[in-house]
This record gives C-alpha cells, sequence and structure tokens, in this order.
C-alpha cells in the first residue's frame, strides 16, 4: 500500500471534511478533503490486472472492493477523525469496466471486462453492418467501440452460461465501478441502492444523450434486457447512505466518471474550459456548455457532469488508450526501467528521438480514429536507436496524441486553446511536460492539487449536502502549481508532427476480419 501526501487533520483545523473515493484502473484510493479543497489524508491500494488472452483486460470486482473498504477505513484513520467529522462520500471511477452481479448473494458472474478489452471487436463490427454507425452517434455521442460497455455487457450474455435466462428474470445487475462501489456501500443485498450517474451512463452506448434516460430501441439492437440495468441520477445528489464500516450513515452524495470529476475538480466550469488529464490513459475533455456538441473530427460527445436537478453540463472528449500505461510496459513487460520515473532520467540522457516514433495501439486507436483493427507499432528503426531514443520516443507519443485531440477539438468546437490544464500521475514528469507544451505550441498548467479526480467528486458531493454553497466557491480554491511554455522551433515541431503522422498510418488493418 502506498501512503502519499499524507497530513494530519489537526494541520486543517477540525474539519468537518469530505471523502472522495477513487476506483480507478490501476488502484483503488480514498482522499479526505477539507473545506479549502486541501488534502488531509490519501490512502491507495492497486488490484490485480488480469490478462487471459491478447488484448483481453479483467478485473476481480470482489477484491476491487475489499480494497475500496480497506482505504477508506485507511484515510480516515490517518487523518485522525470519525464519521462524525466526514459530511458526504463522493465516488469516482475508472468508465465503462463493465460488472454484472447476481442481486441475491451479490457475487460478481464473471470477472469485470475493463475499458481496454478489445474481445468485443468483432461484435462491433457485426453490429455496425447490422445497426449502423451512425445511429450509435447520433442517439448516444459515441462511436461503435470495443472501448463501451453495451457491446461488453452483450458478450457476457451470451459468454456466460444461462446467464441471459437470469438477467431477463430481474436475477442480475449491472454496473460501471461507480454502482458497483455505491450498491455496495449502501447495503449489498441488504437493500444497497442500484444507481449510476449520467456520466458514466453516458459511456454505456445505451444511453440516450438528449433525453439522459436508457434508449429502448439501442437496447433492442444489441439485444440487453432493461431489468439490468441502474437508475439514472444526477452527478451531485444523495443516492442513500453508507450502511455499515467507518462511515456508517454517511451520505454518499456524488458519482462522476473520473475523467469528468477531474473537469469538475480543475474548475472548468465556463463554456470552453478544457483539462487533460495524464494516467493508465489519457482523456482531454473541453466544456460545451448546456447542448451536446456533435464531432466531426472523431471526439465523443459525452455529458460533462449534471448538478441534482440543474441542467446537464456536456463535453467533447479526446479519449487516449494508452499513455501511462506504455511506461508501465516499458518498466513490467520490457524491464527497461525500474520505476516509472526513471523514463525521464532515460529519455533525458539523448537530444532526440534519434529518428524513432512509437505509436502504441495496444487496445486499436481511440481518438481521433477509432480502429479497433490498428496494432502498436515502433517505426524509424536504426541500429542507432538506443534504448534512450525509445523511451524519448514513448514520452513524445503522449504529446503528439494531445496534439491530435486538441487540433480535433478546435476544429469542432471552434474555440482555440490558449493554455492546457493537466493533471494525473505522469505530469509529474518534466520532459513530458515540455514535450508536450512544445507539440501543443501552448502553455501547460498544473494545479496545486493534483488529485483533480478526487478532488472533483469531493466537490461535487460537498456540493450535493451544502458543504460549498455554489461553483464559485470551488473556483476560488484552484491555484497554479507549475507552468511549461514551448521552445521548439515551429519548423522542427512540423517536421516531427508529420513524421509521428506517418508512423500512425502503419499501425491501422493489422488485425483483419477473420482474427
Ligand atoms: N514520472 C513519470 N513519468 C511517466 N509516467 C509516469 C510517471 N509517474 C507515473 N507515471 C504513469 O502514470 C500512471 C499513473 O498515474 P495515475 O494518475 O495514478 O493513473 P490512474 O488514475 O490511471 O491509475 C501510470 O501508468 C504510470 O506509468
Ligand atoms: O482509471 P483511469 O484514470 O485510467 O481512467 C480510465 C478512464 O475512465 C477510461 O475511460
Amino acid at each position: 500500500m502506498t501512503d502519499t501526501h499524507t497530513t494530519s487533520a489537526s494541520s486543517h483545523g477540525q474539519g468537518p471534511f469530505i471523502a472522495a473515493i477513487d476506483q480507478g484502473t490501476t488502484s483503488s484510493r480514498c482522499i479526505v478533503f477539507d473545506r479549502d479543497g486541501r488534502i488531509v489524508s490519501v490512502d491507495q491500494k492497486e488490484h490485480e490486472q488480469i490478462f487471459p488472452k491478447p488484448g483481453w483486460v479483467e478485473h476481480d470486482a470482489t477484491e476491487i472492493w475489499e480494497n475500496v473498504k480497506e482505504v477508506v477505513a485507511g484515510a480516515i484513520s490517518k487523518a485522525g477523525i470519525t464519521a462524525i467529522d466526514v459530511k458526504a462520500i463522493g465516488i469516482t471511477n475508472q468508465r465503462e469496466t463493465t460488472l454484472l452481479w447476481d442481486r441475491k448473494t451479490g457475487e460478481p458472474v464473471h470477472n469485470a471486462i475493463v475499458w481496454q478489452d478489445t474481445r468485443t471487436d468483432a461484435l462491433c463490427r457485426e453490429l455496425g453492418r447490422n445497426v449502423g454507425q451512425d445511429r450509435f452517434r447520433r442517439e448516444t455521442g459515441l462511436p461503435l467501440a470495443s472501448y463501451f460497455a453495451g457491446p461488453k455487457i452483450r458478450w457476457l450474455l451470451d459468454n456466460v452460461e444461462g446467464l441471459r435466462e437470469r438477467a431477463e428474470a430481474g436475477d442480475i445487475l449491472f454496473g460501471t465501478m461507480d454502482s458497483w462501489v455505491i450498491w455496495n456501500l449502501t447495503g449489498g443485498v441488504n437493500g444497497g441502492v442500484h444507481v449510476t450517474d449520467v456520466t458514466n451512463a453516458s459511456r454505456t452506448l445505451l444511453m440516450n444523450l438528449h433525453t439522459l434516460d436508457w434508449d429502448e430501441k439501442i437496447l433492442t439492437s444489441i439485444d440487453i434486457p432493461a431489468a439490468l440495468l441502474p437508475r439514472i441520477r444526477s452527478s451531485a445528489e444523495v443516492y442513500g447512505h453508507t450502511a455499515e464500516g467507518i462511515l456508517a450513515g454517511v451520505p454518499v452524495a456524488s458519482a462522476l466518471g473520473d475523467q469528468q470529476a477531474a473537469l469538475f475538480g480543475q474548475t472548468c466550469y465556463a463554456e470552453g474550459e478544457a483539462k487533460s488529464t495524464y494516467g493508465t490513459g489519457t482523456f482531454l475533455l473541453m466544456n460545451t456548455g448546456e447542448k451536446p456538441v456533435n464531432s466531426y473530427n472523431g471526439l465523443l460527445t459525452t455529458v460533462g457532469y449534471r448538478i441534482g436537478d440543474e441542467k446537464p453540463v456536456y463535453a467533447l472528449e479526446g479519449s487516449i488508450a494508452v499513455t501511462g500505461s506504455l511506461v508501465q510496459w516499458m518498466r513490467d513487460q520490457m524491464g527497461l526501467i525500474n520505476s516509472a520515473a526513471e523514463i525521464e532520467t532515460l529519455a533525458s540522457s539523448v537530444e532526440d528521438n534519434g529518428g524513432a516514433y512509437f505509436v502504441p495501439a495496444f487496445s486499436g486507436l481511440f481518438a481521433p480514429y477509432w480502429r479497433d483493427d490498428a496494432r502498436g507499432v515502433i517505426a524509424g528503426l536504426t541500429r542507432y536507436v538506443t534504448k534512450a531514443h525509445i523511451a524519448r520516443a514513448v514520452l513524445e507519443a503522449t504529446a503528439w496524441q494531445t496534439r491530435e485531440i486538441v487540433d480535433a477539438m478546435t476544429k469542432d468546437s471552434g474555440v482555440e486553446l490558449t493554455a492546457l490544464k493537466v493533471d494525473g500521475g505522469m505530469t509529474s514528469n518534466n520532459l513530458l511536460m515540455q514535450t508536450l507544451s512544445d507539440a501543443l505550441d501552448a502553455p501547460v498548467v498544473r494545479p496545486m492539487v493534483a488529485e483533480t479526480t478526487c478532488l472533483g467528486a469531493a466537490y461535487a458531493a460537498g456540493l450535493a449536502v451544502g458543504f460549498w454553497p455554489d461553483t464559485d466557491a470551488l473556483r476560488a480554491n484552484w491555484r497554479r502549481a507549475a507552468e511549461w511554455t514551448p521552445r521548439m522551433d515551429a519548423d522542427v515541431r512540423d517536421r516531427e508532427y508529420k513524421s509521428w503522422l506517418k508512423a500512425v498510418q502503419r499501425t491501422m488493418g493489422w488485425i483483419e476480419d477473420e482474427e
């Protein structure tokens, strides 16, 4: 278990406090915040990544729930507080990761299928032929891709013996990790509430973006029974109360997908404000106001957040599947570095990439291409290239992928980014942040509290229970911690970007229909 940024509650007065749970792709964490949005305590625990076949990624949801309980107890005890000091709990989570469980026993029927998993490639192609790509984009704001939850549910119904009959009888519940955590927190088999929030529901391919309810026609065409589905609620309201444990009786008062939570934590409350989060993957979201904006350049239209009965706020999103996980791959699968931080030292030992470009299309390519048939390549290899050049190419891959998203965002929204707000684990890498600023030709800024995902969930929960009065009070908490400005010559930037785009083309069409 890791324990970072931990301070005692006494240095932040006597509270009260808000706790946030972030159920992420690699770990679960709980952070306690004070009224100024400062971190009081943190506890975090990683869970196993299960890779049963190439392209398949699963999590054990029971292990995740045990870890969630442990980190909540850890963060509360490190803060030296009790349930009385905690006014609400907020939930944020890895999105799209899909779980079905038995309503009566609380047992998962299968491991959770993780957002990165590509097992539904062929199913998506079949649905595209039978139902049509445009239909999904129009109603849900999303392209038909293995990334989203709907096809994963259908795969489980088709592949776990007897499951469809149990689902049709109403014995099975579906949830993304928000629903699983909330259901368990609020009592599980003893009356747990089965809900999701509108941001998480907007990632299923099953929610109509205009009505903000499940779309019956789409459910019929993917062949998913409505009896499985949770009720869709706003992102900030009291769903129920914690049934037992260290926080028994505390209201569970927010849920947002982690990227939307980061948008909220970065206080992007005005149209045109954007943030980019650098974790396992990278996700750039721009607030587009009260109406969904269609994308014609490969971005997703999604719900940004909805506070109680207020109008929903929409966002355009550019999703990149592999950024921090490429650094993990260099460490765990290749053994070229011993820690994620070491990639900066290795990459800094050379001036440039030595002509190498690494396109990590491990789960196909997400935005702006949405190509399930792509797979990773390292292009431009010669005998000159060393592991240090590859390390540099790994960092540049994150920067150029972001540049492609920013270009698409400008085309779709008409908004030129004057600066990019960043957060997430990779932003501790200075070389990467400088490379990003160079690739974008724009300043990159990081706030004082880099844990914006948990902060956003805490903010939404705090608004729901009146701990903070309004979003203006939250804006006042945002403080700049670091800024990087562009240093690269324009002609070098143009040449490098062109080479990157050429390398991207080399990834496509690797997987053929019959595979
Ligand atoms: N100094 C660093 N340089 C590059 N990548 C890093 C560095 N530190 C952490 N990472 C990457 O950041 C990711 C962890 O960030 P985090 O925001 O905790 O991710 P998540 O919320 O997706 O689990 C890991 O994939 C790790 O490889
Ligand atoms: O858990 P993270 O931070 O890797 O985020 C995953 C995203 O929500 C996937 O859409």
